[in-house]
């Protein structure tokens, strides 16, 4: 008798199906394939699903496409709202393909998506933390194919290894960001870092922050730029939580380029604050801003929440009929985003050529009421020392 030949691999591009972590089967795509010791392993995409959550999976947990996906995953799918999707904390969330996807044209999302397809760094070592990535980013050759990097969280050096991170950090002492630090309330601290000025910081920053953003690609050219890092302080140094950066003059009144939450961080309140700042930032010049596009799916949550919450909170106090540009001036809020805010929430018409606000006062304390219950980290604009980019003295050539 003659020894059962061993299956045939899986082929790149094929559509299978693939147990996911609660035990049921989802349709996807294998887009890489590696040979182990005990045959192959699989970089699979869930069809339907946000790029986070592709992984690499034994053949084991890979079925034939035998009949359609299930009705339940499908319905459970189908019901899941945006607000409600990204629930659970990503990677793990049931966070379907993001909003970005749909805002790029078709050839740039493939172009984008065959360049970044495989991710490439599994995980990051950043202070205390040990954090699993989201994506591919463009880390220079010599790093780009580690399993885990190692950071100091303060000067966002990185190494291949945990020993060559403790020699690091035993010849380094800093404790916080470099740059000025431009706010301090409690034990919140946000630092301003010029992209022409710290160079190294900022370059790292990025590539840092694109293992966990899809569709950004500043990477390297970081001087037109201005970031801003907050910070958690306690006694062993400025801990960073999240960031955001800036351009310092933007023609299409962009006041935020990228924002990112560090994971273990999210869903604390930190990126409403850090978007809050951003406005509070473009009110010191005088400006209406808006984020840059694409939003991602959890860019897209964060920001309709803290417009409904601006918006809605204004229309509460106010006396009287107001207009989209009153909103606008009031709240540094460009107008478009007023007026797809106040759609989403059903609080505005469009009669006789003009938008119509039209609101109760019942519907405004529904909407609210969730808001105040909960205890938001608000930006003390008191506590906030800065003077707009283009008021600022030109440093002087030597
Ligand atoms: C212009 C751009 O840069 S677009 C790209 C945005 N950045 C990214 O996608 C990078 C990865 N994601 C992140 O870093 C974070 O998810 C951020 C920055 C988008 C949000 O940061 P967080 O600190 O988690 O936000 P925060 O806790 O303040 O929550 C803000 C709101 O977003 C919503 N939200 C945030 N994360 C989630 C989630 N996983 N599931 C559901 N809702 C969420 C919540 O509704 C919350 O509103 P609430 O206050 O009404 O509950």
């Amino acid at each position: 008798m003659s020894a059962p030949s061993s299956p045939q691999p899986y082929q790149l591009g094929q559509r299978l199906r693939c147990v996911w972590r609660d035990g049921e089967l989802r349709d996807c795509e294998i887009i890489e394939r590696r040979s182990t010791d005990d045959g192959f392993q699989y970089y699979v995409h869930y069809s339907g699903f946000n790029r986070r959550l592709d992984e690499w999976v034994g053949s084991e947990r890979i079925k034939p496409l035998e009949a359609p996906a299930s009705r339940t995953v499908r319905e459970k799918k189908r019901k899941l709202d945006p607000a409600v999707k990204a629930q659970t904390p990503p990677p793990s969330a049931n966070a379907h393909d993001d909003s970005a996807a749909g805002e790029l044209d078709a050839a740039t999302q493939r172009e984008h998506e065959a360049a970044t397809r495989v991710k490439n760094i599994n995980k990051i070592v950043l202070g205390k933390w040990e954090i699993n990535t989201w994506y591919f980013s463009p880390f220079p050759k010599d790093y780009a194919d580690c399993d885990t990097l190692y950071f100091c969280e303060f000067d966002l050096h990185f190494v291949k290894s945990h020993a060559a991170l403790e020699r690091y950090l035993r010849r380094n002492d800093v404790a916080h960001p470099p740059g000025d630090e431009i706010y301090r309330c409690a034990n919140i601290s946000v630092f301003e870092i010029d992209g022409a000025v710290c160079k190294t910081y900022c370059q790292n920053l990025c590539l840092l922050a694109k293992l966990f953003l899809d569709h950004k690609t500043l990477y390297y050219d970081v001087d037109p730029f201005l970031f801003y890092v907050m910070t958690e302080c306690d006694d062993h140094g400025c801990h960073p939580v999240a960031y955001f950066s800036k351009e310092k003059r933007s023609a299409e009144e962009y006041n935020l380029a990228c924002i990112l939450t560090l994971p273990p961080y999210q869903r604390k309140g930190y990126g409403r604050f850090l978007i809050a700042f951003s406005y509070e930032l473009s009110r010191k010049e005088g400006k209406v801003g808006t984020p840059e596009r694409p939003l991602s799916d959890l860019g897209m949550v964060s920001y309709r929440s803290y417009w409904s919450y601006v918006l809605l909170s204004i229309l509460q106090s106010h006396r009287g009929a107001i207009s989209i540009k009153q909103l606008s001036e009031m709240s540094a809020i460009k107008m478009d985003d007023i007026v797809s805010t106040l759609h989403a929430l059903s609080l505005i018409k469009y009669w006789k050529g003009q938008h119509m606000i039209s609101v109760s006062p019942r519907i405004i304390q529904e909407h609210l009421s969730a808001e105040t219950s909960r205890n938001a980290l608000q930006v003390d604009a008191s506590k906030l020392q800065w003077i707009p980019h283009h008021l600022r003295e030109a440093p002087r050539s030597t």
